[in-house]
């Protein structure tokens, strides 16, 4: 399974990204500047966190309109998984391809700790590895991670079962703690902890490896026969 690791001008998670699935999993992996134009020959494409554009006028609002974004619509579309973690959950929200949007964390300050998040739904390619219910600890790193949506979208991710990560004590305000969403086919995650910062015990947890082993192993379960 071979990843794209997604750069924008402004991303700052790429590196970490790629050093999570690469040197800690060993999976192949390419950083992919915004402007290729090659992005079908990956199995599975990752939008890391950081600032793309300086997060001018919202946090992930230009990169939503880039031609990039249009290729990951249409393999996403394809069924390929899509896991934007912080700057990318807040791109995937701006281009629609998940509900809500992140605005201001509530204390209107920039937040970067340790946080126990609640696998609420462990049905997902990107969550099989996971105990339904699991408390499991990823850094956060955020200024804008409060997530909002109206009550009607709140109650279509309940019926679906889209919620994936809530916050077991909600450091950002976000609507009914949520910390991570699947769209409707489960295929596209956005999430505002930082898995690929917890794939170490030096870095303080490693319980983001099996987020990525998750996807990986359901990946050769769907492709690879012997
Ligand atoms: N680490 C990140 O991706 C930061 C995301 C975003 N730009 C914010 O501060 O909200």
């Amino acid at each position: 399974m071979k990843f794209a690791v997604i750069v924008f001008p402004g991303s700052n998670c790429d590196r970490d990204m790629y050093h999570a699935v690469k040197d800690v999993l060993g999976a192949e992996a390419d950083l992919v500047w915004y402007q290729s134009s090659n992005l079908k020959e990956y199995d599975g494409i990752l939008l890391p966190g950081g600032f793309s554009y300086g997060d001018y006028l919202r946090s992930g609002a230009v990169a939503a309109t880039s031609d990039m974004m249009k290729q990951i619509k249409e393999q996403a579309k394809a069924g390929k998984p899509v896991l934007g973690v912080c700057n990318g959950f807040q791109i995937l929200t701006e281009s629609g391809l998940l509900p809500g949007a992140l605005m201001r964390n509530k204390n209107l300050s920039f937040m970067c700790h340790q946080e126990n998040l609640i696998v609420e739904n462990n049905e997902t390619l990107f969550t099989s590895g996971y105990e339904k219910g699991e408390v499991v600890k990823f850094p956060i790193a955020h200024g804008e991670g409060n997530y909002f949506c109206d009550e009607k979208t709140l109650n279509e991710l309940k019926t679906n079962n889209q919620i994936v990560f809530t916050y077991q004590s909600n450091p950002n305000g976000s609507t009914h703690d949520i910390a991570g969403i699947v769209n409707k086919e489960g295929n596209v995650l956005g999430m505002m902890p930082h898995p690929e910062r917890a794939v170490e015990k030096l870095l303080g947890s490693d319980d983001g490896l099996r987020l990525f082993q998750s996807v990986i192993q359901n990946w050769r379960n769907s492709y690879v026969t012997n």
